[in-house]
């Protein structure tokens, strides 16, 4: 297992488009392998100019080469965890599926619609002889969601571009690759949904297993295929976003995260989290394999002694 990082408590996931943080100064590289195997990309340790350090890592890997569906997600969690990380601040390109929500505004969703296929594995404990079934009604931690809100606005404010943040919003997480058909981005409007990837899952479900807060700054980038008399979604039309989303998404990170770490030592944003797993576990049994409880452990050390 990879040793902690010394006072690393922060994971940075960077999407489409934001494959680094190169206003923060590199570290170094730390690629740990986890039972569940090597994390997207080595990641990064970065440094502000005040001393606080974070850990980032890269979705898709640094070349963008790996599709959504096959991100090695349990692996980046676990990776990220095994460093010392608390929180995850995760970045992600999405589609609106609202006319409010204009390319190029921010969103903090509170809530996620699961339209991934089955195909991706999606707890720690699959394939195991331990069961679990993490609480998931609130997806992303709240407390770390609103303490977000007010200083993402301001940095958006304070950067000029004219971005909106919004809050309390729904995001869908679809299966990929393809984007969605114009029948299916008009279905999610009617579901609620006001946001559209393909990443959030089973990331957010990986980091509550892990015990981890984990909170998604959503950049919008098109919308979708939902809008009559408009063409329906391509890479292009993401592409003519990304990097100013990237950008913004920078300033962003360097300008909270001191603050990120200080209430993060603190313990204040991550009460729900810690020690959600201990009433989660089904109580151990005899016939739980040892080889899976020491697995286990690399994620929960409390519970598999
Ligand atoms: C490049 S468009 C579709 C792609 O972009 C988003 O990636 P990420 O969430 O990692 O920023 C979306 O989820 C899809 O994977
Ligand atoms: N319209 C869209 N659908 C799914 N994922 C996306 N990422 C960016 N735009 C998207």
């Amino acid at each position: 297992m990879e040793s902690v990082v010394e006072d690393v408590v922060i994971g940075i996931i960077g999407g489409s488009g934001l494959y680094h943080l190169d206003n923060l100064t590199p570290v170094k590289d730390v690629n740990p392998e986890t039972p569940w195997g090597f994390p997207s990309s080595p990641i990064k340790i970065c440094s502000l100019s005040s001393g606080t350090r974070v850990a980032f890592l890269a979705r898709h890997g640094i070349g963008h080469t790996i599709s959504p569906s096959a991100v090695p997600s349990r692996a980046n969690i676990a990776a990220l965890k095994s460093l010392g990380v608390r929180a995850i601040l995760a970045f992600s390109a999405v589609g609106s599926l609202r006319e409010d929500i204009a390319p190029g505004d921010f969103a903090l969703p509170t809530q996620i619609i699961d339209r991934t296929k089955g195909i991706r594995p999606a707890s720690f404990f699959e394939g195991t002889s331990v069961v679990a079934h993490a609480g998931f009604g609130d997806p992303f931690a709240l407390k770390f969601v609103r303490w977000l809100e007010e200083r993402v606005r301001r940095t958006l404010e304070k950067e000029g571009r004219g971005a909106k943040l919004h809050t309390d919003k729904c995001i869908v997480c679809m299966e990929g690759p393809q984007f969605s058909t114009r029948a299916e981005s008009k279905m999610y409007r009617a579901w609620g949904g006001d946001l559209i990837n393909m990443s959030v899952l089973p990331e957010a479900k990986l980091a509550r297993e892990a015990e981890l807060s984990y909170a998604l700054i959503a950049t919008s980038t098109d919308y979708d295929s939902w809008r009559e008399n408009e063409g329906s979604v391509t890479v292009e039309d993401v592409f003519k976003v990304l990097q100013a989303n990237a950008h913004t998404s920078r300033v962003v990170a360097e300008n909270i995260l001191d603050d990120l770490q200080t209430a993060v030592l603190d313990g204040g944003i991550l009460t729900e989290e810690v020690g959600c797993m201990r009433s989660s576990i089904m109580p151990r049994s005899d016939r739980q394999n040892e080889g899976d409880r020491q697995k286990l452990k690399y994620i929960l050390p409390e519970y598999f002694v």
